[in-house]
């Protein structure tokens, strides 16, 4: 009888705490944010785009609104935010609880589990970003200036030296080049350095394996525990034949260092200077600090790489399409510094146009057209919608650097829409090209350094020309880019030589 009273009473107190709870969120009978109508057991699966997926969001949202609703069944919820002031009243003002990253099962297939960009909020992530900090932050960029004045100059003297089927290497070395040289005080000198030839092969090897964040694995991480030979698991297949790679990688950077320091050649840099900073007295270092070393390490390379590198080749691009503006850009550097003077970092705030060439290279085409998605750990309420907890929030990056409220013909590149009238159209820079809140860019100064002395580098060194044809016809490129973990022009051909006298 006593435990009949225990029993009844206790199940009293559920449903009341029940109701209590409704009663603490009536939220729950909020809508959801509209999106397209879900298909019967798909869900929504057939209409995420598989290609360009940034633009497809954007139309998508004209019908749909800025805070986007979308599900696979399985998976947690997907909104989508196509509007910068939604993203930072999200991701920025409450970015205490829009700060978690979704999981990524392949890449953590592949070996990239605790690289920075992946890890979830807390802790490990915080130690990253302050690791970066020590070596990436406004104030300690400004050391890394002449280094990057100088990669400049090499780019500039390799494009010159170089058939044009070599261009891309050049650049993609340049941004190589300019992260090994934080990380490991280690220059690239040659096509073959060991660092270029990682980079690309697990660069290759990543694009290969399909849509990031969108293969099979990533929509049902369970399949991870099947057998790869089956039909379908081919990204699986491919994650796990890199993965020794992907670990050489996170390897080499340590034992490069340990090499260097043993021989007393280690200058000051990222891997030596943690390695040192945090070894016991023994000189012993812990698992876990050898770990972030590591994968802090290769966040910022994998990150910093492919970014800058597109980038560049994304300006080189937009100069031979527009070489109006590659003339005026240059007649103002004539102006300012006098023909044949290699611009500085002292030089920028003297070239208002230049810096909106630089603006607009990043808004034309971005390199992260969705940056990184953020993942949000409560239930939350925006503009009476509920977003659920849980959910993948993707901000759509490239929707609102193409948003026609603030940019008049969005997809055109006109440098000038940034200057003041009558010379412009006194349109806004776009502020977050490197992300939103806690998790925004760690490398942000240093690659708006290193894009900006390569634009001005070669610029006032070189002319960036249409080729030929066999009959002496221009070879015109269509804009048009590859879309994989980060957004490149796809090839194109030109000539860089050097500026006529
Ligand atoms: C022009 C080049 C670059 C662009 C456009 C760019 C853009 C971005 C964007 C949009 C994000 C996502 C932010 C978010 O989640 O809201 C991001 C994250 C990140 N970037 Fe960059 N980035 C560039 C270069 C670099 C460089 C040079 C480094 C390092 C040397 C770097 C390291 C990182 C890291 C570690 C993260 C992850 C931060 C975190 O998860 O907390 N990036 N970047």
């Amino acid at each position: 009888m006593a435990a009949t009273v225990v029993l009844a009473s206790a199940f009293v107190v559920w449903v009341v705490w029940l109701a209590f709870k409704r009663c603490r969120s009536p939220d729950s009978a909020l809508p959801l944010p509209p999106g397209p109508k879900p298909e019967f057991l798909l869900g929504n699966l057939r209409q995420l785009p598989v290609e360009n997926a940034g633009e497809v969001f954007r139309e998508m949202s004209k019908e749909y609104g800025d805070v986007m609703y979308m599900k696979v069944p399985g998976k947690s919820p997907i909104i989508i935010l196509s509007s910068l002031i939604a993203a930072q009243d999200l991701l920025e003002k409450r970015s205490a609880i829009y700060s978690d990253r979704p999981r990524f099962a392949l890449f953590e297939l592949f070996g990239f589990k605790t690289a920075t960009t992946l890890l979830p909020y807390g802790k490990q992530l915080m130690k990253h970003r302050q690791m970066h900090n020590a070596f990436l932050s406004k104030q300690t960029c400004l050391e890394h200036q002449s280094m990057q004045a100088m990669e400049a100059q090499n780019l500039v003297r390799n494009l010159l030296g170089s058939p044009p089927e070599d261009y891309e290497i050049y650049m993609n070395r340049f941004a190589i080049s300019i992260i090994t040289q934080i990380l490991l005080g280690h220059q690239v000198h040659s096509k073959d350095d060991e660092f270029v030839k990682l980079s690309q092969t697990v660069m290759a090897a990543v694009v290969q394996s399909g849509p990031p964040g969108g293969t099979i694995i990533d929509l049902l991480p369970f399949l991870q525990k099947f057998p790869y030979w089956l039909p379908g698991m081919q990204p699986a297949q491919i994650a796990y034949h890199w993965q020794p790679v992907v670990c050489h990688m996170h390897d080499i950077l340590l034992s490069t260092a340990r090499d260097k320091q043993a021989a007393g050649t280690a200058v000051p840099s990222y891997v030596p200077h943690f390695l040192e900073a945090m070894q016991d007295q023994a000189g012993k270092l812990s698992a876990e600090d050898e770990i972030d070393i590591k994968s802090s390490a290769v966040a910022m390379f994998s990150a910093g790489e492919v970014t800058t590198w597109g980038l560049v080749s994304t300006f080189v691009l937009a100069m031979l399409l527009h070489p109006a503006c590659q003339k005026q850009a240059r007649d103002e550097l004539d102006a300012v510094l006098g023909k044949g003077s290699i611009p500085t970092f002292q030089d920028r705030p003297h070239l208002p146009y230049l810096e909106c060439i630089y603006e607009e290279v990043f808004r034309w085409a971005p390199t992260a057209p969705l940056g990184l998605p953020h993942r949000v750990t409560e239930e939350d309420i925006y503009r009476g919608m509920r977003i659920p907890a849980g959910s993948t929030v993707i901000a759509n990056l490239s929707a609102m650097m193409h948003d026609e409220q603030f940019y008049h013909q969005p997809t055109k590149f006109i440098p000038e829409r940034y200057l003041p009238a009558p010379k412009g159209h006194g349109e806004p820079r776009f502020v977050a090209k490197f992300g939103f809140g806690r998790r925004v860019c760690t490398g942000q100064y240093l690659a708006e350094n290193s894009v900006w002395i390569a634009m001005a580098t070669l610029l006032a060194s070189c002319e960036i020309d249409f080729a030929v044809d066999n009959a002496g016809n221009h070879i015109i490129p269509k804009f048009a880019m590859d879309h994989g973990v980060t957004s490149h022009p796809k090839p194109y051909k030109c000539v860089i030589r050097p500026r006529k006298e």
